[in-house]
């Protein structure tokens, strides 16, 4: 009953281990993929601030400052610009800063560039300056030179009294963009677009996308546009649309930059990354897969062990672990299935009612096993040593016939009488009787034992500790 309930309770406990492992495993997959999302999502966007950053925010910072610099303000506000002086100051921004300035001066109608040339600002030659020195705004982000395309931040300036000096700025040739948007596409994979408020595509990573002096490209011309039209159209962000180009499917990002009123556009293949994530899912599949055979393999050596000490407990007597009459009858009936014929021999310790009344229950107990002990290492190893209840044993003797089993009975019931068992100081001896019987026809085990039993009692009659033999089974 013990045994059946710690069974119980190994499969209670291995059954809520399986439960636990496979939530915990299905938990840690399914965070692995999340995080295998997240980090892939990370790695794509990341970088892309620092190439913000560095590209355009840095330049643009640069600009502002400038255009409240003192020294700047100074030259500026002179009638007559001193051009050395201007050239010294933008020169050495250039080379400290490595990006290339420019002062376009109001007072003189003259740009003088941190390179040392200067050029006249006439109308209807330099359109730039007269169309935005008009506009309310007092910064621009415009693309600008015919021969080198360059992005232009220019600023306007003003004197003390808010008086219009003229612009500041940085100009950054496009090829620059391009080439560090190329090694950010080479490493990352994804395209780049910086689209203007009026939907122009002014930076790309794609160079059918780049802007030249006679041609920039409008979102509306991309071929995938319309998939997205609507949404833009209805002023919604176009943020995590999947498109689809030449039957390829693409994430669309969007992440807007306010200092410019730009809109950057990430343009990922999705085909790397289900690769990613498809490759993360197998793993960790298989990793569970791992954990439940191991819990079933776990399981099937429990199970198994349990199997075979249920087994042996269930056919053992528990004071002597020799085989109980369940087991005895299976023996029994294998024997007769075998074809074999068998002596049996029923042995009844003499007078032990004595022996418990004399000496006590646990003593009682001790001369039982003792004789059980006896009686195992008297016989072959085929044979079946079994109780049959109470102080009464049994032997299946199998291929042994009538006069082998008496030898075996009379030769136990020598030893047993010889032997003194200890209790305590005291030494009991033990006799014992035997029935003997043998049979060689398939007869019921009962009924061969009421024969061996009609022995032993004319061996109980006849004195004790005594072997008697019976073979009438009418
Ligand atoms: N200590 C102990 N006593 C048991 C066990 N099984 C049966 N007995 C006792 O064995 C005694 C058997 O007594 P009886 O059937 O009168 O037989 P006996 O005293 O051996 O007399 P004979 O068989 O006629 O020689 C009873 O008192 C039972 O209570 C056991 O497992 N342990």
């Amino acid at each position: 009953m013990r045994l059946i309930k710690s069974f119980q309770r190994s499969m209670f406990l291995l059954f809520t281990l399986v439960v636990i492992a496979l939530s915990y495993g299905f938990y840690l997959a399914i965070s692995h993929i999340v995080v295998e999302q997240s980090r892939i999502h990370h790695q794509s966007v990341a970088p892309v601030f620092s190439l913000i950053n560095d590209e355009l925010m840095y330049p643009l910072h640069v600009s502002q400052t400038l255009a409240h610099s003192r020294t700047l303000k100074k030259l500026m506000n002179a009638k007559e610009i001193d051009q050395g002086a201007m050239t010294d100051f933008l020169g050495g921004l250039e080379k400290n800063l490595g990006l290339s300035f420019f002062a376009a001066s109001e007072n003189t109608l003259r740009q003088y560039n941190s390179d040392g040339s200067s050029f006249a600002l006439t109308p209807g030659k330099v359109e730039w300056y007269f169309n935005l020195r008009t506009a309310q705004e007092n910064f621009f982000a415009e693309l600008g030179q015919k021969e080198d395309v360059h992005l232009y931040l220019d600023l306007k300036v003003f004197n003390d009294n808010g008086e219009f000096l003229g612009f500041v700025g940085i100009g950054k040739s496009l090829r620059q963009f391009w080439q560090k948007f190329t090694e950010h596409k080479l490493v990352f994979g994804y395209d780049l677009m910086f689209v203007n408020n009026k939907n122009q595509i002014l930076l790309s990573s794609d160079e059918n996308l780049h802007a030249s002096a006679t041609r920039l490209v409008h979102m509306q011309e991309l071929s995938w546009y319309p998939q997205v039209e609507d949404r833009a159209v209805r002023g919604e962000s176009l943020n995590s649309s999947v498109i689809h180009i030449e039957k390829e499917e693409f994430l669309l990002s969007e992440i807007y930059i306010d200092l410019l009123d730009w809109k950057l556009y990430l343009l990922s293949p999705l085909k790397s990354r289900k690769a990613d994530i498809t490759r993360s899912f197998v793993i960790n599949v298989a990793i569970i897969f791992a954990l439940i055979v191991l819990l079933f393999i776990c399981g099937h050596f429990l199970i198994r062990y349990f199997a075979h000490h249920f087994q042996h407990t269930l056919h053992r007597d528990a004071l002597t672990g020799l085989a109980n009459r369940t087991l005895i009858e299976q023996s029994y009936a294998k024997i007769i299935d075998a074809g074999d014929a068998l002596s049996v021999i029923m042995i009844d310790i003499d007078h032990f009612k004595n022996i418990n009344d004399s000496f006590g229950h646990n003593a009682g107990d001790q001369v039982i096993k003792q004789v059980s002990d006896l009686l195992k290492h008297s016989v072959r190893e085929l044979d079946i040593v079994g109780r049959w209840g109470g102080e009464e044993f049994i032997l299946l003797l199998p291929g042994a016939n009538l006069s082998l089993a008496q030898a075996v009975a009379e030769r136990v019931r020598v030893l047993l009488a010889a032997q003194k068992i200890d209790h305590g100081d005291q030494q009991i001896s033990v006799t014992a009787s035997f029935g003997v019987t043998y049979s060689e026809l398939d007869i019921e085990l009962k009924k061969v034992v009421a024969v061996a039993d009609k022995a032993l009692y004319q061996a109980k009659a006849q004195g004790r500790n005594k072997v008697c033999s019976l073979l009438n089974f009418n």
